[in-house]
């Protein structure tokens, strides 16, 4: 990028929760160290998806909650561009909006939390698991119909409160959350793909900005992860072919395998595990959108239609 076009300030948008803070100071640092003349300010907002705590996002209009402010302050100008969690990125975005680039993926796995079990194997007939994840919950229920499931929202500290209040045995959170926050040490023990098949973007974070900034997609081009946005490509492709949304029990997982291919494995499911639908898909890294469309026409053949229409 020829020099002269480099802007002077940047302003990042980012919710307010000491998480998405953590992740906008993140990119703050890296574009910082790449561009020491560039002056970089965070404006934190609240968004909807923050205030509503009290019913599950499901059911309140889901992921669009989280960015839909901080899209409307990219659009009048406010900001430049936003950070988000891409599990928290709706899988359309309004016209005139791209994500730009997305960052090396942390740990996409979810973690048990609990300051009395090590596994969830060790969780007796009838113990409480705190999540308001219908992705979490279906897979929790399908392999142990012995436990309680109960809702738990708010932010990762307001949640793992929750949890040393008492009100739970044990809740499940994304590692990546924790592991950001610097709280690794209170997780009782990351779950395997195989137990909790994450959620589509899990780990991964996506910088949003305006269509019609091109200056501001090649100054972020070095925060690219080629893997980790392959490997994204492929979750929300399969999602989008099933209309993924919040309503509907759903994870989609990709991994780079030998350098060159993924693998990419997805489910659906009835909230309350009495059914779960299974399917994987591999090929060549070039082909990450079509594997995902793949994983999801699989689940189709499989029946899923149902399980996806009876949440509306
Ligand atoms: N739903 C909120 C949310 N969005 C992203 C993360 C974790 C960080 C990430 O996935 O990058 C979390 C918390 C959680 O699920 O425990």
């Amino acid at each position: 990028m020829p020099a002269h076009s480099l802007p002077r300030r940047l302003v990042i948008a980012t919710r307010e929760s000491a998480l998405a803070l953590w992740q906008a100071r993140h990119i703050q640092n890296r574009l910082q160290t790449l561009y020491p003349a560039l002056e970089i300010k965070l404006l934190g907002m609240t968004t909807q998806g923050d205030k509503i705590l009290d019913q599950s996002l499901s059911k309140i209009g889901g992921k669009g909650l989280f960015v839909k402010e901080l899209e409307t302050a990219l659009a009048d100008g406010r900001a430049d561009m936003a950070v988000h969690s891409m599990k928290d990125v709706p899988m359309r975005l309004p016209d005139g909006f791209i994500i730009a680039a997305i960052t090396e993926r942390e740990d996409p796995h979810d973690a048990l939390v609990s300051n009395r079990y090590q596994r969830l194997q060790d969780l007796p007939p009838g113990a409480i698991v705190g999540t308001s994840s219908l992705r979490r919950e279906s897979q929790l229920r399908a392999a142990f119909p012995h436990l309680q499931v109960q809702p738990l929202r708010g932010n990762v500290q307001t949640r793992l409160a929750k949890l040393d209040a008492g009100q739970y045995d044990a809740i499940v959170l994304a590692a990546a959350g924790l592991k950001r926050l610097g709280l690794s040490d209170r997780i009782a023990c990351i779950l395997s793909s195989d137990e909790s098949l994450p959620a589509v973007g899990q780990g991964a974070l996506g910088i949003e900005i305006r269509t019609n900034r091109p200056e501001l997609a090649s100054l972020l081009e070095p925060l690219n992860h080629p893997a980790t946005a392959d490997c994204v490509t492929a979750e929300r492709a399969m999602s989008l072919r099933l209309n993924g949304s919040c309503q509907v029990p759903l994870g989609c997982f990709a991994e780079v395998v030998e350098d060159h291919f993924l693998r990419v494995r997805g489910f659906v499911a009835k909230p309350d595990g009495s059914q779960i639908l299974r399917a994987e898909a591999n090929g060549s890294r070039q082909s990450a959108p079509a594997l995902g469309r793949q994983v999801a026409d699989l689940l189709l053949t499989e029946g899923a239609q149902p399980l996806i229409q009876a949440q509306d």
